[in-house]
C-alpha cells in the first residue's frame, strides 16, 4: 500500500500548491489539447488489434474473432473517452452560492481506469471532499470529475491529483481532499501477481493539507460505516 501526499508545507495557500504541481496534463500551463480520434484512427486501431491477434498466435479470420478488432477499438475509445470531455461542459454551470462552509464529502465513487504502463485496468473507489468557500457544486459533478479523469491512460497518483485540482479550479474552496483506493490488474493478473493487493493515494489541498484536525475528520468520515447500508 502506498500513501502519497503532496508535500507543500512551504506553500501558503491552496492555489499556490496547485500551481506547483508539475505533472498535470498541461503544456505551458494550459490543459493539453488532445485531438479527438477520427474514423481513420479507428481503422488503424482495428488493424493494430488484428496484428495483436496474430501476435498471440490467433487467426483473426476465424468466425469468433471477425468482429473483435472493431469491438476492441470501440471499447478502447470508450475506456479513454475522458480525453474528449472538458471540465466546463461536465460541470454545466451546476455551481450554487449556498453560503455553506462545512465539509462536503462524496464517498465510495466507483471508478475504472487503465494504467498507462500496461493499458490494463485498475479500479476502486474514490472519496472526494471539499470545504466550500460559499460555493458548492452539484454532488454528481464530483463523481463526473472522477469519471472524466479515470477514462484516460493514467497512473493512480496523477489521477488522484487531477481530481483534486479540478475541484479546486471550479470552486476555489478552502480545501480539497481526495483519496483513491484501487487494485491494479497489472499487479494481479500478470507481473508480480499479487491478488488482494491494493494501493491508496491521496491529494490534500489547502486546509486539508495545513490543518491536521480537518484532515483527520475527513479520514474518519471515509472509514466510518454508514448505518443505512
Ligand atoms: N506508481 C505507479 N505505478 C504503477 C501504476 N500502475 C502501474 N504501475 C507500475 O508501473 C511499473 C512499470 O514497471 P516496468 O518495470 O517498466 O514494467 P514491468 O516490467 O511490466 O514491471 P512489473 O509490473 O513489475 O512486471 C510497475 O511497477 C507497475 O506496478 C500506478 O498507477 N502508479
Ligand atoms: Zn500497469
Amino acid at each position: 500500500m502506498t500513501i502519497t501526499s503532496p508535500n507543500g508545507s512551504d506553500l501558503p495557500d491552496a492555489k499556490k500548491s496547485l500551481e506547483a504541481r508539475p505533472d498535470r496534463n498541461t503544456q505551458n500551463g494550459q490543459e493539453a489539447k488532445i485531438t479527438p480520434p477520427t474514423d481513420e484512427h479507428l481503422e488503424a486501431m482495428k488493424d493494430s488489434v488484428r496484428t495483436m491477434l496474430l501476435g498471440v498466435g490467433e487467426d483473426p479470420e476465424r468466425e469468433g474473432l471477425l468482429k473483435t478488432p472493431k469491438r476492441v477499438a470501440e471499447a478502447m475509445r470508450f475506456l479513454t473517452s475522458g480525453y474528449n470531455q472538458s471540465l466546463d461542459d461536465l460541470v454545466n454551470g451546476a455551481i450554487f452560492d449556498e453560503g455553506h462552509n462545512e465539509m462536503v464529502l462524496v464517498r465510495d465513487i466507483n471508478f475504472f481506469s487503465l494504467c498507462e504502463h500496461h493499458m490494463l485496468p485498475f479500479m476502486g473507489k474514490a472519496h472526494v471532499a471539499y470545504i466550500p468557500n460559499q460555493k458548492v457544486v452539484g454532488l454528481s459533478k464530483l463523481a463526473r470529475i472522477v469519471e472524466m479523469y479515470s477514462r484516460r491512460l493514467q497512473v493512480q497518483e496523477r489521477l488522484t491529483r487531477q481530481v483534486a485540482e479540478a475541484v479546486q479550479e471550479i470552486l476555489e474552496p478552502r480545501g480539497v481532499a481526495v483519496v483513491m483506493e484501487a487494485t491494479h490488474m497489472c499487479m494481479v493478473m500478470r507481473g508480480v501477481q499479487k491478488p488482494g493487493s491494493w494501493t491508496v493515494t491521496s491529494a490534500m489541498v489547502g486546509v486539508f493539507q495545513e490543518d491536521q484536525k480537518t484532515r483527520e475528520e475527513y479520514l474518519n468520515l471515509i472509514r466510518h460505516q454508514p448505518s443505512f447500508w
